[in-house]
């Protein structure tokens, strides 16, 4: 059964819920450091109503000084399925004593066996520990300290960095094979795996962001500085070397992007996404089409490209196109096949230096 049907909430609704900036994770934090210790049910379904005993029924709005005055009190508060509702106030919860726990205390170890029992999200928040325990299920997770996260993604953004400008390099290498005429297939997997590894770092920032909530902003700019014109590049580089056109640059980025959370991807399982269903030489040379280098000139509108890529297959045939035969197709004329002609010029030059660099 999906989470949302049986009313569970996924483990990044979870972390959502309690990121920094949220009001409960205000609440959460006031009870933390006022040192009363909480436990705190997020969801009253049937069999959280079984194991309640007692209380005071509250019915209101969630505020983080209410749950901190609430949390004076001996027992569990219970907060409806979204957390914007205080429900009840000093529970006993009884959950089954025979499900297993690994906790010593008793409100970590009721907090463990309600979340199994129930599926709702419980929090424990320690009064001599100084740290806060979410249980859901099976899953247990200790929130860690705002400050070591953000540790941790600075030092991911620096890989980042890293990371990317090793795959900048590649695709300098694969612009002069582009314009040398021999790429093989070989030549623009390696682009594709160097950008695996980009994807992988920026999965495991959007991990960091998830739980930095409010907190996290700096670091999510700095992420989307460094990939929003690297992915819009790479998704060019799919575009130049996808089997068909029926293959979208967006959709494998997202599926690679997937995939790279569980390991690394096959140069098959690559091409696959490409549109590549059968066997592929990987020594044999591919021509691009063009996208890529083609965008690199300025002011050249996507329809011009089109009609380039359309009237001359590909990326070689344009570029050994003479100025006649670029002012034949539809929407060029001298003055624009010449400028076609500088851009190649001037881009060609510009990679030789950087290939020195
Ligand atoms: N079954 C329960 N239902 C509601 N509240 C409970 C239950 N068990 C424990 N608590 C709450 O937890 C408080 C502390 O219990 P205990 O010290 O045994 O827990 P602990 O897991 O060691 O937590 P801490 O680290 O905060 O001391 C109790 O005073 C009570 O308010």
């Amino acid at each position: 059964m999906d989470n949302k049907r049986s009313g569970e909430l996924s483990i990044h609704d979870v972390v959502q819920l309690i990121a920094p900036g949220t009001p409960i994770r205000e609440g959460l934090d006031n009870v933390l450091r006022a040192n009363t210790g909480g436990l705190i049910v997020i969801g009253y379904n049937e069999k959280v109503k079984a194991i309640v005993d007692g209380g005071f029924e509250i019915n209101c709005s969630f505020s983080p000084s209410f749950l901190y005055e609430l949390a004076k009190m001996d027992g569990a508060i219970i907060l409806n399925e979204t957390g914007n509702k205080i429900l009840i106030a000093n529970a006993q919860l009884a959950p089954d004593t025979d499900i297993a726990s690994t906790e010593t205390g008793m409100r970590h170890r009721t907090a463990e066996r309600v979340a199994k029992q129930t599926k709702a999200l419980v929090i424990a928040i320690s009064q001599r520990r100084n740290v806060i325990t979410l249980y859901q299920g099976n899953f247990r997770y200790a929130l860690k300290d705002i400050a070591v996260i953000l540790t941790k993604a600075n030092q991911a953004i620096q890989t980042l960095e890293k990371y990317k400008s090793v795959l900048e390099q590649s695709i300098t290498n694969l612009s002069i094979l582009e314009f040398e005429d021999s790429v093989t297939y070989n030549d623009f997997l390696l682009v594709l795996h160097r950008f695996e590894m980009v994807l992988k770092i920026k999965n495991e920032l959007l991990g960091f962001l998830y739980e930095l909530g409010t907190e996290g902003r700096l670091i999510r700019l700095q992420m989307n500085e460094i990939l929003t014109e690297l992915e819009e590049e790479m998704m060019l580089i799919m575009k130049d070397y996808a089997f068909n056109r029926d293959v979208k640059p967006n959709e494998v980025l997202q599926r690679m992007q997937t995939m790279t959370s569980s390991g690394t991807i096959d140069d098959i399982v690559l091409l696959r996404l490409l549109g590549y269903l059968g066997y592929v030489h990987l020594d044999e040379y591919r021509n691009p089409c063009g996208y890529r280098i083609l965008n690199k000139i300025p002011r050249l509108p996507a329809v011009i490209i089109e009609n380039l890529i359309n009237n001359f297959g590909n990326l070689t045939n344009i570029l050994n196109a003479t100025v006649e035969d670029l002012d034949d197709v539809e929407g060029i004329g001298e003055i624009r096949a010449n400028k076609i002609k500088e851009g190649f010029k001037l881009i060609r030059e510009r990679l030789y230096t950087d290939r020195h660099l």
